[in-house]
């Protein structure tokens, strides 16, 4: 398939015939440097569809690095090599549209992001830009968005109070909802319960392991506790390597080698 700038749409991309694919996106060769500082040396990894992987490691292993290159916000800041496969597209391509790319590789960061406006404009915002007018369809979207994140009971009646009224936990729920809302086929969560209090934390995880049944998500968590508990698959980073990668039971109860073991006991990290 020819890969030409602003063909990232539904009709020009691979459909998944979930008989065959199994996977949701691949990387090959990935690597990445900040100027002289080869932060991630050997990013081969694939991601099972419908599953969360946790990717884990001591800081500065280069897990948020490997994480950002899967929808190319390490664009401008770092020179990324190697291919990023998806769909029969390489999302590490120059001729890929990165604006249309991430509609599909959606992105959740550390702290809460809300925009300052409404919880329903969180939602409807990028929608409204994208053309989308209906306000019936806008609002089934709200809907759907806020209960897939777990946040429609406790907002419903309050969709027109500002973002930043939420508690840090319904916030990042928030960001979540804002993010599906553009349905994408993959989720990328860097850190995401790292700021919230374990009730927020808690729900977060809820919310993601319902949410593995339409989504392939990938995050990276320094929360081993919480590795084990949501994700499926765990790779473990160290010193800009994927040392160890495989269930996450595997690798929590018998990890392969002494680094990993070591961090995963607290050893070090
Ligand atoms: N924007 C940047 N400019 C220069 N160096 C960077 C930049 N971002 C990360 N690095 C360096 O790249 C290496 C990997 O960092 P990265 O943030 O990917 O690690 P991490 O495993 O996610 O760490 P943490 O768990 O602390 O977030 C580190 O040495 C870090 O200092």
């Amino acid at each position: 398939m020819s890969i030409e700038k602003y063909n990232f749409s539904e009709k020009n991309i691979l459909q998944f015939d979930t008989s065959r694919h199994q996977l949701a996106i691949t990387t090959q060769g990935l690597q990445v440097y900040y100027g002289n500082k080869h932060a991630l040396v050997d990013g081969d990894l694939e991601f099972e569809r419908y599953r969360i992987t946790s990717l884990i490691g001591a800081s500065g292993s280069g897990k948020s690095t490997y994480l950002r290159s899967l929808n190319r916000m390490n664009d401008n800041v770092a020179k990324v090599e190697g291919k990023i496969l998806y769909r029969g597209l390489d999302v590490n391509s120059s001729k890929i549209n990165v604006y249309e790319m991430r509609k599909h590789i959606g992105m959740v960061f550390q702290r809460p992001n809300p925009f300052s406006k409404s919880i329903r404009a969180n939602i409807t915002f990028a929608l409204k830009e994208q053309g989308l007018k209906d306000k019936k369809k806008l609002d089934e979207i709200v809907e759907v968005s806020l209960k897939d994140a777990a946040l429609w009971d406790e907002v419903k009646d309050d969709l027109d109070k500002s973002a930043w009224s939420l508690s840090g936990g319904q916030q990042q729920r928030l960001c979540i909802a804002r993010t599906i809302a553009m349905k994408p086929d993959i989720l990328l969560l860097d850190e995401p319960a790292s700021a919230l209090d374990p009730i927020s934390t808690s729900k977060i995880e809820e919310t993601l392991v319902e949410l593995k049944k339409r989504y392939t998500i990938i995050i990276v968590t320094h929360n081993m506790q919480q590795a084990s508990r949501i994700s499926d698959y765990t790779a473990f980073f160290h010193m800009g390597h994927i040392l160890e990668y495989g269930k996450t039971k595997n690798v929590f109860t018998t990890p392969q080698i002494k680094a990993t073991n070591d961090y995963i006991s607290g050893n070090f990290g």
